[in-house]
């Protein structure tokens, strides 16, 4: 999973944000986000899969490059992340990786589909940075 801390979208040119393309993309309050997936709404699970992963994880890089340059990105708030995966409820829990837990969740208003998406949300340890992540499901 590839980590970009940022602060409030107009951050440092590494600062890099995890987010769905969307038409509007004011930024209002953002934590820091991560993002791993090469095709919004579609991603297969076996990109999950250790010999797959490193490539999907290169490919969803350089496509969130390139929709953060055509400036559709959204980012989410920690409000949307907490209610997309239901306060974090460990129902929704699908895995743990070093940094902290995945929730699955759905958020709306994507520039996708019926603008639904299945999501999977990291919330990073407290002892670590405390912060959300959301990637594609
Ligand atoms: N997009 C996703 N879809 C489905 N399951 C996911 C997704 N992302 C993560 N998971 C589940 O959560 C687990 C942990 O994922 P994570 O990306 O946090 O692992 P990691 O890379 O080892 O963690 P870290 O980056 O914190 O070291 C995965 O093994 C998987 O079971």
């Amino acid at each position: 999973m590839k980590c970009f801390h940022f602060t409030n979208g107009e951050g440092r040119d590494n600062e890099e944000p995890g987010v769905i393309p969307r038409a509007t993309s004011k930024v209002s309050w953002v934590r820091s986000l991560s993002v791993a997936s090469s095709s919004y709404g579609t991603t297969r699970r076996s990109e999950f899969d250790s010999d797959s992963r490193d490539l999907s994880d290169s490919v969803a890089f350089q496509e969130l490059l390139s929709l953060r340059r055509a400036n559709v990105l959204r980012v989410f708030t920690f409000s949307e992340l907490k209610a997309a995966s239901r306060g974090f409820s460990r129902a929704l829990l699908i895995g743990e990786g070093g940094f902290g837990c995945v929730y699955r969740g759905i958020v709306r208003g994507c520039n996708v589909g019926d603008g639904k998406m299945d999501v999977a949300i990291k919330q990073l340890n407290r002892n670590g940075f405390q912060a959300c992540s959301l990637i594609p499901f």
